[in-house]
């Protein structure tokens, strides 16, 4: 498809073309009190001649321009080459406008996409080193009678306020410590180390609508819960939880249905998870039940976890939290986390009515981020035999938390360094029998060996699927690069590919009334390599796209999205 050149100022404001370089922001627009109080200032372009690989100007929102690219070194120390938008830390604090679209949005896509994740990888002069240690950058685009209104706000967690502030770190985030000066000075003595009060709370990995309809931004820090607007996306305030359960840090991946809120505590001091439940409309978790860890020193970690009509499955992965890490200043090569082989992976599965543990299992070493989805098999009787729990697998790999360095990730010389991922289907028999298997559910060639960032149709959580979207490869490449349908009855993948790009996650949303699996729609946000960037829709049967809107700018990539339909 041909790319637009002009802008629709309906709703937000006039784009002056791309060739432009200044920004003037009508004073309409500018940001209001969430403005860092030090401003454009504390974020000077002389960074990216520096090789800070962040760009952003002047904090404003309703104008923009072409983003300058910016400039980082190789690894050979060259400053010729450039970072990818999806690599580059955001432009602005805030936008909002209409776009121009090319194709068609079905008429019947009526509400918001949300998505959330890392965007802002720098302090002043000072760069992040992990994907995961951005900012959270929250993302609209919002579809009513065929338009599209987009926007971008950060989240205003405390971390990212005193960040802009101080214009130093002043909180733990997922790689990054604050030096012991400002740390002291900021947040006080060890004893806020231990309890809790020097992690982050920036809730950059993904967003969630509760069943009461309350938006909450997550992260795996139980304080990084905000709540914000999913219309203004303003920042609400802490999601607190009312209960007394206690701990630090939960899974960043609950399961949300209109009538429970599921998550995992992992258990650091006695090696565990607890299970539990929120309804909607409440602050508090209930324990569901309690799995003990079977090996290891320490609980897996738990990124994410499935469950099926009847079952949670709780996943001890050899990759486990590991307390000494936690505590230390600087990065170890797993961060929080340790590889232990010798303690090998287990499976369990909880009843969710009663919270007994009905099996748990031995299985094959794994790594990875996302589950994508697990269902009952039965017999011919209707007794359910096993349970089946597929996910992004890593090939039992943990270099594939390095690759996320953001050092890595700029550095995409052509050669091929992303490795092989595939999606992992898990075998869990519920007769008792000690072992569990794990293979590849298709053919990795399919595609391309790159698996992760996964969707499912909602109405399919927990039960028997057939398809599952995610990003796959077109090598080489250093990161996912294609959006992909998974068959998993046909075992064969569809792949969407445009060259030099980075697609997020692909997100399905299914078309009101739909009776097949895959009649709706795949929403991506695609980063540009040079500053530019859109977002698109697919066919969610066909595959094929129908409809692309540029952004006046390209966004960082974006991790996590939820769907908020529209309430008329
Ligand atoms: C963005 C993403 O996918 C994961 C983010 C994970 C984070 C921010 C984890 C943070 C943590 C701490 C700050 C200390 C405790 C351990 C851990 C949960 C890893
Ligand atoms: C970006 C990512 C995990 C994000 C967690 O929320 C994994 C990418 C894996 C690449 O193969
Ligand atoms: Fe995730």
């Amino acid at each position: 498809m041909a790319s637009m050149t002009a802008f629709s100022a309906t709703v937000g404001c006039y784009f002056p073309p791309p060739t432009s370089t200044s920004i003037k922001a009508p004073s309409l627009f500018r940001c209001s009190s969430s403005t860092p109080a030090d401003g454009g200032s504390a974020f000077s372009r002389k960074r990216e001649a520096a090789g800070g690989g962040g760009s952003r100007e002047a904090v404003v929102a309703g104008a923009a321009t072409q983003a300058p690219a910016a400039f980082v070194p190789s690894p050979s120390g060259d400053a010729d080459v450039k970072s990818h938008t999806a690599w580059t830390s955001v432009r602005q604090e805030r936008w909002e406008g209409e776009l121009a679209v090319q194709g068609q949005i079905p008429l019947w896509l009526s509400g918001t996409y949300l998505r959330n994740g890392p965007g802002l990888w720098h302090l002043g002069d000072y760069n992040f080193r992990h994907l995961f240690d951005g900012y959270a950058t929250l993302v609209k685009l919002h579809f009513r009678d065929g338009r599209l209104v987009f926007g971008h706000r950060q989240i205003e967690s405390e971390a990212y306020k005193a960040a802009t502030k101080n214009n130093k770190l002043c909180y733990r985030e997922f790689s990054e410590v604050p030096r012991t000066d400002s740390f002291l000075s900021y947040i006080g003595d060890l004893a806020n180390l231990l309890s809790g009060a020097s992690l982050t709370d920036n809730a950059n990995t993904g967003v969630v609508k509760l069943g009461d309809g309350r938006v909450v931004c997550l992260t795996e820090t139980q304080k990084g819960s905000i709540v914000v607007d999913p219309d203004t996306l303003d920042t609400l305030g802490k999601f607190e939880y009312t209960d007394s359960l206690g701990g630090l840090i939960h899974s960043a991946h609950p399961i949300v249905t209109e009538s429970e809120f599921l998550t995992l505590l992992p258990d650091l001091i006695r090696p565990g998870y607890l299970v539990v439940r929120m309804e909607p409309g409440t602050n508090e978790r209930k324990v569901v039940g309690r799995v003990d860890c079977r090996g290891g020193p320490a609980p897996g970690w738990v990124h994410s976890f499935p469950v099926t009509e009847h079952y949670v499955v709780v996943p001890e992965m050899p990759l486990r939290y590991c307390a000494g890490n936690l505590l230390k200043a600087e990065p170890t090569p797993l961060y929080k986390f340790e590889w232990h082989p010798e303690s090998s992976a287990y499976m369990h599965v909880m009843c969710k009515a009663s919270g007994k543990i009905v099996a748990s299992v031995e299985v094959p070493l794994f790594v990875t981020f996302h589950f994508i989805n697990a269902y009952e098999e039965k017999d011919e009787d209707g007794r359910v035999t096993d349970v089946i729990v597929d996910c992004c697998e890593h090939q039992a790999d943990t270099t594939i938390l390095e690759k996320l360095r953001l050092q890595n990730l700029r550095s995409f010389t052509g050669v091929d360094v992303l490795p092989d991922a595939r999606v992992g289907r898990f075998r869990i028999p519920l007769d008792g029998s000690p072992n569990g298997e794990l293979d590849a559910a298709l053919d990795p060639d399919e595609h391309g060996r790159g698996m992760d960032m996964c969707s499912i149709n909602p109405a399919f959580l927990g039960k028997k699927y057939r398809y599952a979207y995610a990003c796959g490869a077109e090598r080489p490449c250093n990161f996912p690069n294609t959006l992909t349908k998974i068959d998993l009855m046909d075992k064969k993948a569809k792949n969407w590919h445009d060259e030099g790009t980075i697609p997020s996650e692909p997100f399905f949303v299914a078309r009101p009334g739909a009776t097949e699996e895959d009649d709706g729609v795949v929403i991506s946000m695609v980063s540009e390599a040079d500053g530019g960037g859109y977002a698109v829709l697919l066919d969610g049967s066909t595959f094929e796209e129908i409809a692309r809107a540029r952004f006046p700018y390209g966004l960082p990539y974006g991790l996590h999205g939820a769907w908020v339909p529209s309430s008329s």
